[in-house]
């Protein structure tokens, strides 16, 4: 009998490295189990992703030729154990090999049995001399991120931080640190729901970094504001929290079930609009939307560590066609003077910069350069443009953040 951690985590492997499928979904689809060996399956899996570069070089020297994919997603796991979980070496070989064996492995489960044991004496000091934020880095994005590549794969190496938006004149719960920004930060694998006032809708999970674009539209108590991309809806609520009348439009019903939980949850008002945002038409001109486009969340992969294995450069340029539809949209809704805040949860300098260069030569719009005094403590992430662009290696001391474009602009 194979242990449920790790047959939950080989078929989160197998559901993210063969079918490409997100690591979220998969874990949805899981078959019922504990939630503790379900969470545990995560971390392992988690794990196994985040260094996947790393333990495959590590197993590399025992390899005498290539095992199939699902022999070479056991050993990952029992690598993992071996080398990142602190598993006891007999506790990680043995469920290795069980795991093989019930997943019609058997002819292999000598390969895996004798592989981890002698990774067990090598491996830890063998990982030591390996270059991981390169070798857990696909070669796409590390190019891609210029100069910068090495200090944000190795915010990569770890775990992200818990960060919690409170909601205005709410207690914090206890335990955490508040950032120069406003958000409270707690310990990675903090369990939101097990926080005091998480029932009575005192805050909600948003990354310090996620909780800048709705800062910067700057609404005022009763301006009509759209939200476009809105679910699950950390954004949105900050700008319900803040005043405004707000249309949250989302395309994906069940993502919008979501967002309107939250809000039920957090006693915020909405008008949500299950809607393609490029074909609302909001009933009046509007005085300040958010533009959260869809994109390839390369700036989340400390949280998704499954985003480098779904992700491939083709789809930077479909995403980019459909940022700039939602972009014309987006100046399409605002009275003249309006303001617009476009924003991604990505690295990729295609849907950031790229975009908003592009949306200036085709639309009436203009920069509403962000200003150092608006992001005390932040200076580094202001670009010359006033845009503003953080990544995973900013704040490192404290944590780190995800990293996000944000471009403000205005109707002229
Ligand atoms: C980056 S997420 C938004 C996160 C959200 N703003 C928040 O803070 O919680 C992008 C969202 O846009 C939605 N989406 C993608 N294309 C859309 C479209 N054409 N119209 C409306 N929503 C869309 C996706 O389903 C997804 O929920």
């Amino acid at each position: 009998m194979t242990d449920p951690t790790r047959a939950a985590a080989f078929d989160l492997l197998s559901a993210v490295l063969d079918r490409h499928r997100p690591l979220e979904e998969a874990l949805v689809a899981l078959p019922p189990m504990e939630a503790r060996d379900r969470a545990a399956g995560h971390r392992l899996a988690a794990s196994v992703l985040r260094r996947m570069g790393s333990l495959d070089a590590a197993l590399e020297p025992y390899l005498k030729k290539s095992p199939p994919i699902p022999v070479r997603h056991v050993l990952r796991i029992g690598a993992a154990g071996l080398l990142l979980l602190g598993t006891p070496a007999h506790a990680a070989v043995a469920t290795a090999v069980a795991l093989a064996r019930t997943r019609g492995l058997v002819p292999f489960a000598g390969l895996v049995n004798a592989v981890l044991r002698r990774l067990a004496e090598a491996g830890p000091a063998l990982l030591e001399t390996l270059d991981g934020p390169r070798l857990d880095t696909p070669a796409w994005l590390w190019t891609a991120w210029g100069p910068q590549a090495r200090a944000i794969a190795e915010s990569h190496q770890h775990e992200a931080p818990l960060d919690l938006t409170v909601r205005p004149g709410a207690e914090p719960p206890p335990g955490g640190e508040a950032l120069p920004t406003g958000s409270w930060r707690f310990a990675p694998g903090t369990r939101v729901m097990e926080l005091a006032g998480y029932d009575q809708g005192a805050f909600w999970v948003q990354d310090a970094a996620a909780a800048l674009p709705a800062l910067l539209l700057r609404v005022q108590a009763g301006e009509l504001v759209a939200d476009l991309c809105a679910a699950p809806g950390g954004k949105a609520a900050q700008l319900a929290a803040a005043g405004a009348r707000l249309v949250a439009v989302e395309r994906d019903p069940a993502r919008m079930q979501r967002l309107r939980d939250n809000f039920t949850r957090l006693r915020l008002e909405v008008e949500a609009v299950t809607a393609d945002a490029a074909e609302f038409q909001p009933a009046a001109p509007l005085d300040a939307v958010l533009l959260d486009a869809p994109c390839s969340a390369t700036g989340t992969i400390r949280r998704h560590p499954d985003v480098p294995y779904l992700k491939r450069p083709r789809d930077i340029a479909a995403l980019a066609e459909q940022q700039d539809r939602l972009l014309d949209a987006a100046c399409a809704m605002l009275r003249p003077g309006g303001r617009l805040v476009y924003a991604v949860c990505s690295l990729q300098p295609e849907e950031g910069p790229a975009r908003i260069a592009a949306a200036l030569s085709r639309l009436p719009l203009r920069r509403d350069p962000v200003r150092p005094e608006e992001l005390p403590e932040l200076a580094e992430a202001l670009t010359p443009a006033g845009e503003v662009r953080t990544t995973p290696a900013l704040w490192v001391a404290l944590g780190g953040m995800d990293g996000f474009f944000i471009s403000r602009l205005v109707r002229t």
